[in-house]
């Protein structure tokens, strides 16, 4: 588009599984996705751990050995070369760790789920709001060119007046095995448990879809009814089920999760059941595969005997190729944010991350679950993070 791309300079800070995998996307070549406005740049890394693990992910990531390599996090937010960093730490961690990067006066793209609770989210957005910085929760998946094409879809009418969305994401074989009881993913100390890392996807489906079709003046949170069951080894919330109503339409949405794989494979081609169904009065479109990284869906017309009015389109099933992990889509969205001087993103804004955040503090107030005072406190800084 442009000969000279916006070029944004990233700073990881922890080197865990989904830094690695973040880092790796931010190099590959923007225009291998036809993005030729923008470029991103990895300049340094940090490990609590010690400088020679930040160096060795660098290194494993395959970044250039001019990027810095850190054995701290409060070092890597004072470093002037860095435009924006981007968080990859248990749940539990990401208020202290976002609230220091803020403080610094960086921009943050921080990993969902965005905080524990939503009072450190809003404290996280005023303080972005009062410094001027761009800050955005990591759901990934609402950057995929395939659930734009879907939310303009929806919002064009082609099913009809939606009415309802199902979203589930309940996939892991060998919980106990896989996870104990000290993994970040069943350790209420990391705050564990599934709705905080696989329900926030099925809560994403419902969200981009049903709290988007409010109209921007009737916006409102939604109604929530839910229900828990506890993983037996931590106490953490190994299955959630929720239905959500959003007032200013009266659309229902019904998010399921579960750490354990239950009936559907998202592995398959969606014979057991698409995890991902947007329903409205002309039809409906199914979403097959990882909820998370999604790449195939289809659009089901309504039988017109059974409706009234046919739709005006034919069953189809579309599939878009992903050229990497898909991580780099998020990372466009915040250079064209801090291209444009945006402090937040449309695709998911503050509102709507503290109104999801809202959402999963009362799951887990019906469902009984709390976690440690200390990481659902506001206090900074505390010690140990
Ligand atoms: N978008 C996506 O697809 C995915 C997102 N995630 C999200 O990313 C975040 C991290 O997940 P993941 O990478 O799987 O986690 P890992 O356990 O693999 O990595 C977490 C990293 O955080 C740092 N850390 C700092 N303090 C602690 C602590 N007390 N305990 C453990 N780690 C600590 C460590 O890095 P160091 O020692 O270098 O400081 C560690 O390597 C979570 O928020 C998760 O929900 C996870 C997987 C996929
Ligand atoms: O965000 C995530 O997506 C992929 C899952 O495997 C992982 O547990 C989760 O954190």
């Amino acid at each position: 588009m442009t000969s000279n791309p916006y070029t944004i300079r990233w700073g990881i800070l922890a080197t865990g599984g989904i830094a690695q995998t973040f880092t790796k996307d931010l190099l590959i070549d923007p225009a291998t996705r036809n993005a030729t406005d923008i470029r991103h740049s990895v300049v340094a890394a940090a490990s609590s751990t010690s400088s020679d693990r930040a160096a060795q992910f660098l290194k494993d990531c395959g970044v250039s050995s001019t990027a810095k390599a850190y054995g701290s996090y409060k070092e890597l937010v004072i470093d002037p070369d860095i435009d924006i960093i981007y968080i990859a730490t248990p749940h539990s961690h990401h208020y202290q760790n976002a609230r220091l990067c803020l403080e610094a006066g960086k921009n943050v793209l921080c990993e969902k789920a965005f905080t524990t609770n939503a009072a450190q989210a809003k404290i996280l957005v005023q303080i972005a709001k009062e410094k001027g910085l761009f800050l955005m929760e990591a759901v990934w998946t609402r950057y995929f060119p395939l659930v734009r094409e879907l939310q303009a879809k929806v919002q064009e009418g082609t099913i009809g007046d939606v009415k309802r969305v199902f979203a589930d994401l309940s996939y892991r074989k060998d919980v106990e095995k896989e996870f104990g009881s000290e993994h970040r993913m069943v350790n209420m100390d990391l705050a564990g448990g599934v709705l905080l890392d696989l329900g926030i996807y099925s809560l994403t489906w419902v969200f981009q879809f049903l709290y988007h079709l409010q109209p921007l003046s009737q916006r409102q949170a939604p109604i929530v009814a839910s229900s828990i069951t506890k993983y037996e080894k931590t106490g953490c919330d190994e299955m959630t089920s929720i239905i959500l109503t959003f007032p200013a339409t009266n659309t229902h949405g019904i998010a399921t999760s579960n750490i354990r794989q239950v009936s559907h494979d998202p592995d398959s081609n969606g014979t057991a059941g698409a995890p991902i169904r947007i329903q409205g009065t002309l039809g409906e479109i199914q979403v097959t595969g990882f909820s998370f990284r999604p790449t195939t869906y289809t659009l089901i017309p309504a039988s017109s005997a059974s409706q009234g009015s046919p739709a005006k389109f034919k069953q189809e099933t579309i599939t878009h190729e992903i050229p990497g992990h898909g991580m780099f889509w998020e990372a466009d969205e915040c250079a064209r944010c801090l291209r444009d001087g945006k402090q937040e993103s449309e695709g998911l804004g503050w509102e709507e991350s503290i109104a999801i955040m809202e959402t999963m503090d009362e799951v887990r107030r019906q469902g009984g679950v709390r976690y440690p005072e200390k990481i659902e406190s506001t206090e900074y800084p505390l010690e140990g993070f």
